[in-house]
């Protein structure tokens, strides 16, 4: 559908929810949100909030709170944002990741404490106030710790053991793990760090949620350094690999033992969870594991293990795509030089060799070499953001990609008309939404992913209920919404090509019925219902525990009776 056609035909639509009453999504968002069973200390690698201070703020990016001298915050609430002469202003990134932005609206609500690597500059001046300070800057709600890490720790536990072994590793691309020397090392001592700075904050009421594969050490040593009454939990936000693939891992055996300190252990899905329970059978053999249940029981504890699918903030997505502004529509479009009058397809990743990047372009390639009618008439726009850039893998990775889109443009493109639009600019929400919502077509395509929350947003910000999916068979997505989506095995670029010509075909009353499915599971299992299940499942883990605990009790009082 053309752009302009899409947005009056929305305009109508909403005049009639406006006289309807707000919608269902709208509802649900109406409570006061999923409540934590104890005080919530949130622990990942990323933090949710980075200040810059006004001489390293020259070229940030747009989505920036500004902070000025008057308006900032007295030292010991902001960070001490202004104890030293050159600091001036703050500018503070909002979160813009789907994991920190779905956890920060939350953990906003409880009043809590949110413990992350502070990944400032190496200029950054580490001072204590700086490291503690209160988010979001215009309406403190919860206090963000970090910890500052040296150059030589992130090189060797972010750059090093989480990004060249357990990524790769868990992702299967066995062929790029890179096992450096002291990298397993600075792990554990990051992991001892984050460990430490728990056990700080926690109280016999916390409920400690780690976040991620960069944290598979800390839930044991967080378990033995903080009172018997907290809770341990951990979500892991990437697959888990078979044995045959863990088989691989160095320190194998102790990420184990590390990741069953957790009282919860949560996976997007359920092969994951359960090839994490035929690991523990294959590597560690203490271990007693109740399949049926996916329970663990080691070392005097038990960690139940779960498959809970997290969401996207799928009513924010919606909200900000019905509210796109015609104005600055034409404007995104101009700088992209993507004409106004052509059906859009749609990619958005990390440069990440998971995401299937390059076999998606050849998949487009073969597209427009089968359908010569559609050269001039569909522009493809990828938007990629360049990561962890300092591991050459990825430097290399982005070199391709950006060549494969030149080539493929060269090779099609004519005065007024380029094949593939490709970005690697920072965008707002706003106009994510609002590429989103243009777009006719998404392709998701990643060799591997957890869960990828970028198919949810853009189901969610579809708010015309006329575009189409095409979803990779390979990751946690396509087990929530592949039936509605249009199924593809991101290696095979014909078949790409023609699930690719499928969707630019489908007649509309069908394009809308799957939309619309797709939609209303969006919705349904969004972020907020995600954290819910969450904490139902702490709140049942506590619960058991204490149970354990009594029973133990009063098996002792027995045995001391009978002496
Ligand atoms: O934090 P990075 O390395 O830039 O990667 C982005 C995100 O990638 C995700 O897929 C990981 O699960 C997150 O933990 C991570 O934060």
């Amino acid at each position: 559908m053309r752009v302009t056609e899409r947005l009056s035909s929305t305009t109508v639509r909403n005049r009639q929810r406006l006289a309807d009453g707000r919608g269902r999504a709208d509802e649900a968002f109406a409570s006061d949100g999923p409540s934590c069973p104890g005080s919530l200390i949130v622990v990942s690698n990323r933090q949710p909030y980075r200040h810059e201070y006004e001489d390293e703020a020259a070229d940030s990016n747009t989505g920036s709170a500004n902070i000025s001298e008057d308006e900032a915050p007295p030292a010991g609430t902001d960070g001490g944002a202004r104890s030293t002469a050159e600091t001036r202003s703050i500018t503070v990134d909002e979160p813009t990741g789907g994991l920190t932005a779905g956890l920060d609206p939350v953990v906003q609500r409880t009043d809590g404490t949110w413990i992350a690597w502070g990944d400032g500059d190496a200029d950054f001046a580490v001072t204590d106030e700086r490291n503690c300070v209160a988010v979001p800057p215009d309406d403190e709600a919860y206090t963000l710790r970090r910890l500052d890490l040296s150059e030589e720790a992130i090189d060797s536990y972010y750059y090093g053991f989480s990004n060249r072994v357990l990524w790769p590793l868990c992702h299967g691309f066995s062929d790029l793990i890179e096992n450096r020397p002291n990298d397993f090392e600075w792990y554990r001592t990051v992991n001892e760090r984050f460990a430490e700075a728990v056990a700080d904050h926690a109280t016999n009421d916390s409920v400690i949620w780690l976040q991620d594969y960069h944290l598979a050490l800390a839930p044991r040593l967080i378990r033995d350094a903080v009172p018997a009454g907290a809770t341990v939990a951990q979500f892991w936000h990437i697959p888990w690999p078979t044995p045959a693939r863990f088989r691989q891992c160095p320190g194998r055996r102790q990420l184990l033992e590390g990741l069953l300190g957790n009282d919860l252990l949560g996976f997007h899905v359920t092969r994951y969870a359960d090839q994490f329970l035929a690991c523990v059978d294959r590597f560690l053999p203490e271990a007693t594991v109740d399949h049926a249940h996916r329970t663990v029981r080691y070392d005097g504890r038990t960690t139940r293990v779960v498959a809970t699918p997290m969401g996207v903030d799928a009513e924010s997505y919606a909200r900000e795509a019905r509210s796109i502004d015609p104005d600055q529509l034409s404007t995104l479009f101009e700088t992209y030089g993507i004409p106004r009058d052509v059906t859009i397809g749609l990619g958005l990743d990390r440069l990440d060799y998971t995401k299937g990047i390059p076999e998606r372009l050849t998949a487009l390639e073969r597209f427009f070499e089968r359908n010569p009618d559609w050269r001039g008439e569909f522009t493809f726009v990828q938007k990629a953001t360049p990561s962890r850039t300092d591991i050459e893998t990825y430097e290399q990775y982005g070199e391709l990609v950006r060549s494969e889109v030149q080539r493929i443009n060269r090779r099609f493109e004519t005065a007024d008309w380029r094949p593939i639009v490709y970005t690697e600019d920072v965008l707002p929400k706003e106009q994510l939404c609002a590429l989103y919502r243009c777009a006719d077509v998404m392709v998701v395509s990643p060799l591997a992913d957890g869960m990828n929350l970028v198919a949810q947003e853009y189901v969610a910000a579809s708010v015309d209920g006329d575009a189409t999916l095409l979803l990779s068979d390979r990751i946690g997505a396509h087990e929530r919404l592949g039936s509605h989506a249009l199924t593809i095995d991101p290696t095979d670029a014909v078949g790409v090509a023609a699930q690719l010509e499928t969707a630019l075909s489908m007649p509309p009353y069908e394009r809308k019925r799957r939309m619309n499915t797709l939609r209303q599971r969006v919705c349904n299992g969004d972020i907020e219902s995600w954290m819910e299940t969450q904490f139902d499942w702490i709140r049942r883990v506590h619960d058991d525990r204490r149970g354990d605990e009594t029973d133990r009790d009063s098996d002792s009082r027995e045995s001391t009776s009978l002496v």
